[in-house]
Order: structure tokens, then C-alpha cells, then sequence
């Protein structure tokens, strides 16, 4: 515990909580402090305390009523939230009460716009939610501020710490203060390990790194409840753990969330003067090229217009497994499943968005192909180490000019695709022929980004567009060749709905609710972005009671929500049915307990294309052969590598099905 005394900013008052009269509560100093605490109120219980940070928020003076005044701002914020779903325009005629955000301006969001579609869908599927929880979230707060209490009540009221894993990082968990009291926690490694050399020390944070983001959510949650503080190298993280406290953070996400500052990504475009794209954008900027980049990746009639590239791809990559499993696999295994639909789902990708093969499915994967899929997995290994440091230390990191290198492949590769679409462009204009193409066409000769702007976009999109489906696919069918019953009701409807040779479509597979089923359980039990993020910066807000100024990092555990019992009976257990419509599971999910395209606005971009791709290659896949596990009983278990991917191949047996000799021959021809 530290010297109270000792350590209050001389501006910071005493407070008057559980006082039900108006009285004015200062919450730190209106100036910045390199050391400075926050005071949190919980108007509730009465209680408060004093937390030391070693980072800077900005905190300010606030008026309070008592503890009713807490509930009515949190209940203001969601009904006026539930407002402006039910006006259909997520973005609201009215800024946010107390928000300081300049109001919209020309180019954000005109009436009728593409981004108001697009909006109002984002916001109809939040909506969705809203009423999915509609008499439950009020007691979910009130359950979750208890299950905070009782977490927090279990701990002793002296300072605590938790014993090291052996062979892994000293995590020291301090508790103090009262039995609300948010914990605070430490992943720190020691110096003994970091004077042990370079490697050893790079291990050992990838270590730290691995149980932070994977293991620790889940184990810290049974230890602290659903709300506890984490320092993160320069980083103060408020982790949130709950359906009902995560639904809580998004639904004051403000009217451009952001996930986090992203430093280090904003840092290479800042050095190489590229622009942002929609994943390190912020602000009304943000919301300017997603208005721009929406309609064709969100609209489902344009999606569905990807289907006949899609299939062809997955085509290609039928005929590569069953070149695989020839001369390689002893004519039923394919080995490294994940790095195969890695291939796959970079082809997926770039049709869509370049309508340009990029050779990944043949034989010998292009030499340029290969080192853009090392830079995407070498940019993912450092990011979480480089944010460790700050930004002042990075020219001096041994790792960082390899990690601008790397940048510079990715930019360098997105470029030349921008480069030979426009020039295919501006033959066609010379040849006075229409000029008519999917995604990159229409942003190009849409002309509302300029040319650096569409290229720092696409770039983005060709990052998120690839890990994510591809790993998601792997763990399906994973899962799938484990659980035989389940891959036959997935054979049984895939085979109903296109019976004999008929290759599933996007009209197809919108009727086969197993097949999505599937889906949406691997996505419960492997969320490839295992923890999302959002950082406030409009508003201050409140959290399971407590109050949080702006400028707050919370880290939403989406990997340890996805395994709560009271949500998804038998946890574990790969069950797609509870997934289904009008089930009686469904009915009992929160529905934040499992949310693996983000939500609101800032919602995953490339979640109907992912979706749609991910349906055309399962149901051809299992139409197609039957999928066994590794003879060698293998099993796999997920790891956090920034997305949560297999730690070690997923290989699987592929056999022909009887009835499907055909179906090569017959997919040759789409
Ligand atoms: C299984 C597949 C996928 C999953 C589970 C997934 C998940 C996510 C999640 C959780 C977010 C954060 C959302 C939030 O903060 O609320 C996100 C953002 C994003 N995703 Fe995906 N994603 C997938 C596939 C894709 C694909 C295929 C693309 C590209 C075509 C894509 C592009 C993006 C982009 C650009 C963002 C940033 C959006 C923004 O900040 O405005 N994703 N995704």
C-alpha cells in the first residue's frame, strides 16, 4: 500500500461518497502529472479509493448527486443510444451530452449518404442485441457490479501476491483498499531474465506477452472478478471481463471509437508519409473513409457479386488439397492445414479487392506472394513488443528497422497492385471501353480517396482480410473432423440445399443455418481477435459503477467472456445448435457474450465478405470430402500471436466422398 498521505495531488479533495446531497467531486488534478492517482467513486456503496498510475490521464472536475446519479447517467447514455437506433441513424442528430467532439462536418455522413446505410445497418444489428437484452442488461449491471463486489471481496484486505508460474513471468497482483476495490495487476518480467541477453529476453516477453493477451484474462477473471487494472510496458489497461460490463464500455463507445492509438503503426505511415487506413484512423477522418470503403464490403447485394471469384478460388484450392494429399500426404492427409487456407484465403482476399490472381494456390507460391505473407506474420510478431517502448526508444530497438522493413514489403506489394489496376484503367478509358471491376475499380474511379489514400486502405484491409478467415476456417474444420455427428448434419444440409453437382452460392448458403451455426461456434471458441479494445477519448463513462475519464484504455476479454458458463452452458464443448435461431440457448445468451466482429460502428469491415467466404469454402469442403482427424491424435490448442491462432499444425485426413466423384469435374467449369 502506498502513503496516502504522501502521494494525493495536492488538488485532489476528500470526497463525500454515499452522500445522497448534490456535492462536487474533484477527481484528480486538471493538470497532467508524470506520477499522478485517480480517485474512484463508487457512488453505490459509498466507498472510494485511491489508485497510483504511472501514466498520464486527464482527469477533471465533476458534479455528482449521490449514487442515483451514477445509474440515471448510465441509463441517459443508453437510452439516448437505443434513441438514435430506433431514428435509424446510429450517428444521432445530437452530439453526446458532455461530449466536446466538434459536430459533424461536410463530409461526414449527408442525409441519404452510403455511410448512413451502411450505419443504420451497423446500428440495426446493435439493436438486435439491445433487444436480445432488453430487460436483461439492467441486471446484468446490477449482476456484475456484485460479481465485481463478491470477486473483490474474496481477495484479503491487506496486499496480496500471487505466486509466479513456474517457468513463466512474476505476475503480482496488489490488491488494497476496501472489498470494491478494482485489483490492480503487474505482469512484469525480472531483471535477472533480461540481463540474460537479447533472446532470452525476447522469449521471455513473448512469454509475458502470450499469457497477458491469452491465459491471463481467463485466469485473472476467476481471481478478480469481471473489472481489474493491468500495466502493459507504458500502457494502463482497465480489462473488462463480462458480457454485461463489456456491453456497457461499447454502448458508450462515442461517435468515432477508437480501439487504441495503434503508436506504432500510425508511427511507421507518420515516417514514410502513407496514409491511414481504417484500422489506424481516428476521428471524423475515420468515419470519412469508412463511409468511402462501407458500401461494397457491407451492402450484402454487393457482397453476394464476390461469389462467382470466391468459388473459383475455392476450386482451385480443392484441386490443391488433392495435390497435397498426393504428393505429400500419402494420398489422404494435408499437413499444416492453417498455412494452406492461409494461401487460400490471401487469393480470397485479393480477388475481392484487386480482381487479381496472386498465384498462392499453385504449385510453387510466387517468391513476392511468400515474403508478403512472411511481412504480415513478422509485423504481427513485433507489434505487441514495440508497443512496449515508447516511441522515443523505437530507432534505437534492434527489431525496429526490420519491423519498417517488413511495413515497406506490405506497402510495397499493395502499391504495385494499385499501380498495374490503374494502369489497366487508363488503357480501357484510352480504348474508350466501359470501365467496370469490383472493389479497387470502384474506389479508384469513384475518386473520393486519393491514390495514397486508397492505398493505405487496401493495404489495411489485405492485413485484416487474411489470418483472420484462415485460421477461423482451420478451427472448423478441426472440430469438424473430431465430431463426426456434426460434419454429418453439415454434409445432410449443404447436400439439400445444392443436391448432386451444384455448387453452393451466396443465395444457397444464406439457407443453411448449420453451416452458420458451425461458424458462429468456432467463433465463440476461438475468437481470432481474442481481446478487442477501446480507448475514450469523448466522454468520461461509467463501468460496473464506476466512473472512468476520458482518455481510459479498456481491454475487452473477449476469449475468456466467450467461455462463461451462465452463458454457454458446457463451455468447452463445440455445440453450433445452441447458435441456432428460435433454440432455447440462443434465447439465454448476453448477447456480448460472444462478439467476434467487434460492434457499433467500428464494427469489423470485412465481416460479410469473411462470413461469405467462409461459407462457400466449408460447404464445398465437406460437400466434398469427408474430414478426419490426425491418425496421430494430435491435439491443438490455440495461442495468442496478437490474433489467436494454432500453436502447433492442424493436420488432417481428406477423403473423397463416395457420391462426389463428380464434383471436381463439375467445379472445373465455374
Ligand atoms: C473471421 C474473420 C474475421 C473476424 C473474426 C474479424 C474480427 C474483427 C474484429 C473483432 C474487429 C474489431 C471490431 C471492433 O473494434 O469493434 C475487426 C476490425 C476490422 N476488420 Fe475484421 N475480422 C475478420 C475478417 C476480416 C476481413 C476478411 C477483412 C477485410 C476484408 C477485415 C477487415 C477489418 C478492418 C479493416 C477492421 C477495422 C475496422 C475499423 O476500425 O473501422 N476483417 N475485425
Amino acid at each position: 500500500m502506498f502513503d496516502r498521505e504522501a502521494r494525493y495531488p495536492s488538488e485532489v479533495p476528500e470526497t463525500f461518497g454515499g452522500s445522497t446531497a448534490p456535492v462536487t467531486v474533484f477527481k484528480g488534478s486538471k493538470r497532467p502529472y508524470m506520477k499522478e492517482c485517480i480517485l474512484i467513486v463508487n457512488h453505490d456503496t459509498g466507498e472510494y479509493r485511491l489508485e497510483k498510475l504511472n501514466s498520464n490521464i486527464a482527469v477533471k472536475k465533476t458534479r455528482a448527486e449521490g449514487s442515483s446519479k451514477v445509474q440515471s447517467r448510465l441509463e441517459q447514455q443508453t437510452n439516448r443510444l437505443s434513441q438514435q437506433m430506433k431514428s435509424g441513424n446510429g450517428s444521432g442528430s445530437k452530439a453526446p451530452s458532455g461530449s466536446k467532439s466538434s459536430p459533424p462536418k461536410d463530409k461526414m455522413s449527408p442525409a441519404g449518404s452510403p455511410m448512413d446505410d451502411i450505419e443504420r445497418e451497423l446500428m440495426a444489428e446493435a439493436q438486435e442485441m439491445a433487444q436480445m437484452s432488453s430487460g436483461d442488461s439492467s441486471s446484468g449491471s446490477k449482476s456484475s457490479s456484485s460479481s465485481s463486489a463478491d470477486s473483490s471481496s474474496s481477495s484479503s484486505d491487506s496486499e496480496e501476491e500471487a505466486q509466479p508460474r513456474p517457468g513463466g513471468p512474476s505476475v503480482t497482483a496488489s490488491f488494497s483498499g476496501s472489498a470494491h476495490s478494482m485489483p490492480v495487476v503487474t505482469a512484469s518480467h525480472s531483471r535477472s531474465e533480461e540481463a540474460g541477453g537479447g533472446g532470452h529476453f525476447m522469449s521471455t516477453l513473448k512469454n509475458d506477452l502470450q499469457l497477458i493477451l491469452q491465459e491471463s484474462p481467463i485466469e485473472h477473471t476467476k481471481l478478480y472478478g469481471p473489472l481489474w487494472k493491468s500495466k502493459y510496458g507504458p500502457l494502463v489497461i482497465v480489462n473488462v471481463a463480462s458480457a454485461e460490463l463489456i456491453e456497457q464500455v461499447l454502448r458508450q463507445e462515442g461517435r468515432h471509437p477508437i480501439r487504441t492509438d495503434m503508436p506504432h503503426w500510425r508511427g511507421y505511415r507518420e515516417l514514410r508519409k502513407q496514409a491511414y487506413g481504417p484500422l489506424t484512423e481516428m476521428g471524423a477522418e475515420w468515419q470519412r473513409i469508412r463511409s468511402i470503403l462501407n458500401p461494397r464490403m457491407l451492402k450484402p447485394k454487393h457482397v453476394s457479386t464476390y461469389t462467382g471469384s470466391l468459388n473459383r478460388v475455392v476450386t482451385d484450392f480443392i484441386h490443391k488439397l488433392h495435390w497435397l494429399r498426393r504428393t505429400k500426404g500419402g494420398g489422404v492427409m494435408v499437413h499444416d492445414l492453417a498455412g494452406e487456407l492461409y494461401k487460400f484465403a490471401f487469393e480470397g482476399i485479393s480477388v475481392v479487392l484487386f480482381e487479381t490472381r496472386m498465384g498462392c494456390l499453385s504449385e510453387e507460391v510466387p517468391e513476392e506472394t511468400q515474403k508478403f505473407i512472411y511481412s504480415v506474420g513478422e509485423m504481427f510478431r513485433l507489434s505487441p513488443i514495440i508497443v512496449l517502448f515508447p516511441k522515443s526508444l523505437w530507432p534505437y530497438l534492434p527489431f525496429w528497422k526490420h519491423f519498417v522493413a517488413v511495413w515497406d514489403h506490405l506497402f510495397k506489394v499493395a502499391q504495385e497492385l494499385v499501380e498495374q489496376k490503374m494502369a489497366e484503367i487508363q488503357e480501357k478509358l484510352k480504348l474508350g471501353e466501359a470501365v467496370e471491376g469490383e472493389y479497387l475499380t470502384h474506389l479508384l474511379i469513384s475518386e473520393q480517396m486519393s491514390v495514397t489514400e486508397v492505398l493505405g486502405s487496401i493495404t489495411e484491409l489485405l492485413l485484416a482480410g487474411v489470418d483472420t478467415t484462415s485460421n477461423t476456417i482451420s478451427w472448423a474444420l478441426y472440430h469438424l473432423a473430431r465430431e463426426p455427428q456434426i460434419q454429418d448434419r453439415l454434409y445432410r444440409e449443404v447436400s439439400s440445399v445444392c443436391p448432386g453437382d451444384k455448387v453452393p452460392d451466396s443465395d444457397d448458403v444464406a439457407r443453411m443455418p448449420w453451416l452458420k451455426a458451425v461458424v458462429r461456434e468456432t467463433l465463440r471458441l476461438y475468437p481470432v481477435v481474442p481481446g478487442n479494445a477501446r480507448f475514450t477519448v469523448e466522454n468520461e463513462i461509467v463501468v460496473g459503477n464506476y466512473i472512468f475519464p476520458k482518455k481510459t484504455l479498456f481491454h475487452l476479454c473477449h476469449y475468456a467472456v466467450s467461455y462463461e458458463e451462465k452463458n454457454f452452458p458446457q463451455p468447452l464443448a463445440f455445440r453450433p445448435e445452441r447458435w441456432l435461431r428460435g433454440g432455447p440457448e440462443k434465447q439465454q445468451q448476453h448477447p456480448f457474450g460472444s462478439v467476434p466482429f467487434g460492434f457499433g460502428i467500428r464494427a469489423c469491415l470485412g465481416k460479410r465478405v469473411a462470413e461469405l467466404e467462409m461459407y462457400l469454402v466449408l460447404s464445398r469442403l465437406i460437400k466434398h470430402f469427408e474430414v478426419r482427424p490426425d491418425p496421430a491424435g494430435t491435439t491443438v490448442t490455440p495461442i495468442t500471436r496478437t490474433l489467436l491462432v494454432p500453436a502447433t499444425p492442424i493436420n488432417l485426413q481428406f477423403l473423397d466422398r463416395k457420391d462426389q466423384q463428380d464434383t471436381t469435374r463439375r467445379a472445373d467449369t465455374v
